[in-house]
């Protein structure tokens, strides 16, 4: 993909359904009683792995592009897959499916393509086991592919030592098979789509602070879920609405839930022009509109509290600070090394082939905006929010960007370059 300078992004957009959410709603309508319909389902590769992996172990799922519709079997409907378990390139399915298979009356194996099989499962692995799992990393390295034998859980209070909605998610769901109560208490409050959504059908689950517990029910119950915009692709078109000379970018349906939302209030603290209209509720979660226009940024700094808010955003982050006055220091957030790629070695690397003056650190990165970003060869490394963060670093910069990989959009939003390239027309 070659990208070169555009100026006056106008127009409307509708990001396609929240990832996150859309894995969640076919897991849970997996293990629900009866008929779960989900509408504006993300079809990214990622959420795909999700429904192939749960059609394997025999539930129906009827996908056809507009509505998904999950023929749930109940907690314990699940059947013995026949082969491995595809994964595919998401974080999300091999952790939070991890939960589920620990307390079935099977054993199984489940891995994914090459860059899950690096990505970190021992924090998975160890709260699974204190629950009384059967989880083994077959080349002992504490990656995936994963063999997991199914057994009676018992519940756990869990202090996790990373702020992860992945490892919560994945102990709760494990609680639903346990015999006791199961808590999990992280040092940041990371995204909480899976207590809003067990709780809305059915589950007992309540969240104090940093702390969400869950009592095992006899069942869980289907549910009609209206899946909201992902903010997580909405960010690129607040990064490119704020750093295109002369855009106006009406974003609509955006999930804003609070424990998501730290993308805009960065875009605010670096003085953009980004407004919400239309706050209402949809399904349990807040959806806004979004009016994004072109502005002179400066430096901020991300740290704290607000990254396990914004953790997915922090590559386009990193893309504004290029295009910002002054410095911009990003700090707290070494997950970023353990993503699809080390995001901070990646973003270093790139945005240095762009000459923006960028140092990498041991848990993010200093940059120093200002300069005049210039084209350059962009890798992608296979991960699809650098190359989504550089294509619209490319709409801002001097001469032409390639980016090489630039395919691994389709892991969270098929259809980002024609959404992008709609706005300039
Ligand atoms: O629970 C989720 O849906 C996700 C949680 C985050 O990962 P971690 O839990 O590893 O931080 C995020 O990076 C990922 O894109 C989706
Ligand atoms: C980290 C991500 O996803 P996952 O962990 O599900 O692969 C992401 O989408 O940026």
């Amino acid at each position: 993909m070659k990208i070169k300078r555009l100026n006056g992004l106008k127009g409307t957009i509708s990001v396609p359904g929240d990832k996150s959410i859309s894995h969640r709603s076919i897991m849970l309508g997996s293990i629900a009683e009866g008929t779960t319909e989900v509408h504006n389902f993300l079809q990214g590769a990622d959420c795909l792995s999700s429904i192939a992996c749960f059609r394997q172990m025999g539930i129906d799922i009827e996908n056809n592009g507009d509505i998904v519709r999950i023929h749930g079997q109940g907690l314990h409907g699940l059947k013995r897959p026949e082969n491995t378990l595809d994964t595919g390139n998401s974080g999300t399915t091999t952790r939070l499916m991890s939960g589920i298979l620990a307390g079935q009356n099977f054993d199984c194996t489940i891995n994914g393509d090459i860059s899950i099989q690096s990505r970190p499962m021992r924090r998975i692995m160890t709260p699974l086991s204190l629950m009384g799992a059967s989880i083994e990393s077959i080349r002992s390295n504490d990656c995936a592919p994963l063999k997991i034998t199914g057994q009676k859980l018992h519940g756990i209070h869990y202090d996790s030592p990373v702020s992860s909605a992945q490892v919560k998610s994945a102990i709760l769901l494990a609680g639903l098979y346990a015999d006791g109560e199961t808590s999990v208490t992280e040092p940041v409050l990371s995204r909480n789509h899976t207590e809003l959504m067990l709780g809305a059908c059915g589950g007992d689950v309540h969240s104090q602070g940093t702390t969400a517990t869950l009592r095992p029910v006899k069942r869980l119950e289907s549910q009609k879920i209206i899946v909201p915009g992902d903010i997580s692709s909405a960010a690129y078109f607040m990064a490119a609405g704020l750093i295109v000379p002369d855009s106006e970018i009406y974003i609509e349906n955006v999930g804003i839930n609070p424990t998501r939302d730290g993308m805009v209030k960065v875009c605010q603290a670096m003085g953009g022009n980004i407004s919400l209209e239309n706050v209402r509720d949809v399904c349990g979660e807040p959806v806004a509109d979004m009016v994004v226009r072109h502005s002179s940024l400066h430096g901020t700094v991300v740290e704290g509290d607000i990254i396990p808010t914004l953790i997915d955003e922090l590559p386009i982050i990193a893309v504004m600070a290029a295009f910002a006055e002054g410095q911009t220091i990003i700090r707290d957030a070494a997950e970023l090394k353990v993503k699809e790629s080390d995001r901070i070695a990646v973003m270093a690397e790139n945005l240095s082939a762009m000459g923006v003056d960028i140092t990498p650190t041991a848990d993010g990165m200093i940059v120093n905006g200002g300069g005049a970003p210039h084209g350059a060869r962009i890798q992608s490394h296979l991960d699809h929010r650098i190359a989504m963060s550089f294509a619209v670093a490319a709409l801002a910069s001097d001469g032409e960007t390639e980016i090489i990989g630039s395919d691994c959009v389709n892991i969270s939003y098929p259809t980002f370059y024609q959404d992008l390239f709609k706005l300039a027309e």
